[in-house]
């Protein structure tokens, strides 16, 4: 059994109109979208802003309303909240935001932010709770005497490694990681992704990783889902997705990835350009007559893409995938 399974989830929010406020239309933020998420593993959730990202995140922590279908946890569907208070959920899942500054309380201490889930769930005694605190501070390299400051009163890393010793405080199963190092330069990425890492190893946490850059998740993930407009366009092992993609949106977002070799940039850029022509002139073969795209039809034991049938398998005897 997977750590975490999503069914066919929707997220629909209504759009109301009109002088009695009537709903008229929705916002398909999720539009059915299934996968799982096996313990230790970090899954890559990747797409365009707007995609749904955010909502699908929110929504396998339990801070979204779902529209309908399932996100099971240990047998049970926890997009109901007895099944969540009931199974420790909001203990063994925990979040870290893209935006440190606003998701870490200006007016707390270090001390009491991180102290914050231990303080809900575990309930130690004063000293303890204080020897957890600095153990988690020690583990994502920072010094005692943060203890006392403020977040203003670090770097963005450094308040990134803060939001993370928060989430890790109470031992979780996952973490969902929502663009946790878009706001950061790119030589402070590393460093927090590094440490992400290390942390994964040390506690056994598995990670659902959201980002809108393939170049970012492609150190992180052992699986990737590729999102577009609510659905799932392609799903595959890191493999699949950056050596034998099949949608043209994750050809486009692999072609996204900024080239940082000099002198492999004008190559780089032709290839951006190409994938661009064949977008234009393509783009109705790989989504249906509403612009959706289709449903996912498995291509290999691992790797899945949203098209017709037959198209697929056409791809699939034209070599494209791997056998
Ligand atoms: N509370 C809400 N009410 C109405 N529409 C919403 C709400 N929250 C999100 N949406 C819409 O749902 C869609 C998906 O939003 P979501 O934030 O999940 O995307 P995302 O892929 O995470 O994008 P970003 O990377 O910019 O955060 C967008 O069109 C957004 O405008």
């Amino acid at each position: 059994m997977s750590l975490i399974e999503i069914k066919d989830l929707k997220v629909h929010y209504p759009i109301r109109s009109g002088f009695w406020n009537r709903v008229t239309d929705s916002v398909k933020a999720v539009d059915g979208i299934s996968f799982n998420i096996e313990a230790g593993e970090t899954y890559g959730l990747v797409g365009e802003s707007g995609s749904g990202k955010s909502t699908t995140g929110k929504s396998v922590v339990g801070l979204e309303k779902v529209t309908s279908g399932s996100i099971m946890y240990k047998g049970k569907d926890i997009t109901k909240k007895s099944n969540r208070n009931h199974l420790d959920y909001n203990h063994d899942v925990q979040m870290i935001f893209q935006d440190s500054l606003s998701s870490l309380n200006p007016r707390k201490r270090i001390e009491d932010i991180i102290a914050e889930p231990l303080r809900n769930f575990e309930h130690l005694s004063k000293d303890d709770e204080k020897l957890r605190v600095l153990q988690l501070l020690d583990i994502v390299g920072l010094d005692a005497d943060a203890l006392y400051k403020y977040p203003h009163q670090f770097s963005g890393g450094q308040r990134q490694r803060i939001g993370v010793a928060r989430a890790v405080a109470t031992n979780p199963k996952l973490i969902i990681a929502d663009e946790p190092v878009s706001a950061l330069d790119l030589s402070v990425q590393a460093q927090v992704l590094n440490f992400m890492k290390k942390i994964q190893r040390e506690f056994g946490i598995s990670y659902l990783f959201i980002s809108h850059d393939l170049g970012v998740v492609r150190h992180m993930c052992n699986n990737i889902a590729i999102m577009n407009r609510g659905r799932l366009v392609e799903i595959g092992t890191r493999d699949d997705i950056y050596n034998h993609p099949l949608h043209i949106y994750t050809k486009r977002l692999l072609a996204a990835i900024p080239e940082t070799n000099v002198s492999q940039r004008k190559a780089h850029r032709e290839a951006r350009l190409a994938v661009e022509q064949v977008y234009r002139e393509q783009q109705d073969k790989y989504y249906d007559e509403h612009g959706d795209a289709y449903p996912l039809v498995q291509v290999s034991p691992t790797h899945a893409v949203a098209l017709p049938e037959a198209l697929a398998q056409q791809i699939v005897q034209e070599g494209e995938v791997k056998a």
